[in-house]
């Protein structure tokens, strides 16, 4: 069962997924944009499109904002390790994005933690385990329950 802490503005949003980086991670944020536009989600990609050395904290933070407005039901950041852009996203409030460089951390956050972001590294994770690592993050549901319980202390 789907317990969202927060209610979406509207049905759209719900297959609506933002997507951003930063410079290192372009090529891994296309396919992965790619591959789960061939699921049905709507892609929301926020860029950047052009190389150039930029810095991820405004690039988490845009994205986290998509998320927590309710606008996507989803936000996925990629930057070289995925540890800093996560960490701005964590600074928008209503943001529970975590970084998984494996498909059961994947999947655990969205059962017990109730993530609406997730990050990856794409210094650290390969093509193939990164959309495993996507595919296990939205096949998953929040279990509520006692880790709503949990969830609701993490932001008052
Ligand atoms: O957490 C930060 C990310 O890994 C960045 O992608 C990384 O710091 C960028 O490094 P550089 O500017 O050397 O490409």
């Amino acid at each position: 069962m789907t317990q969202d802490t927060q209610p979406l503005s509207t049905d759209a949003a719900q297959k609506r997924i933002v997507l951003s980086s930063d410079h290192a991670a372009i090529a891994l944020r296309q396919v992965v944009a790619a591959h789960i536009a061939a699921q049905g989600w709507q892609v929301v990609d926020i860029g950047p499109t052009t190389p150039e050395s930029t810095h991820y904290p405004k690039h988490g933070e845009a994205a986290a904002r998509r998320v927590a407005s309710g606008d996507c039901r989803f936000g996925i950041v990629l930057c070289g390790t995925g540890q800093g852009i996560m960490m701005a996203a964590n600074k928008v409030k209503g943001i529970r994005c975590g970084v998984c460089m494996d498909t059961f951390s994947a999947r655990m956050i969205r059962q017990h933690n109730d993530a609406n972001m997730l990050s990856m590294g794409v210094r650290v994770v390969g093509e193939g385990l990164a959309l495993d690592i996507v595919d296990a993050f939205l096949n998953a549901e929040f279990e509520g329950g006692r880790h709503a319980t949990r969830v609701e202390m993490i932001e008052p």
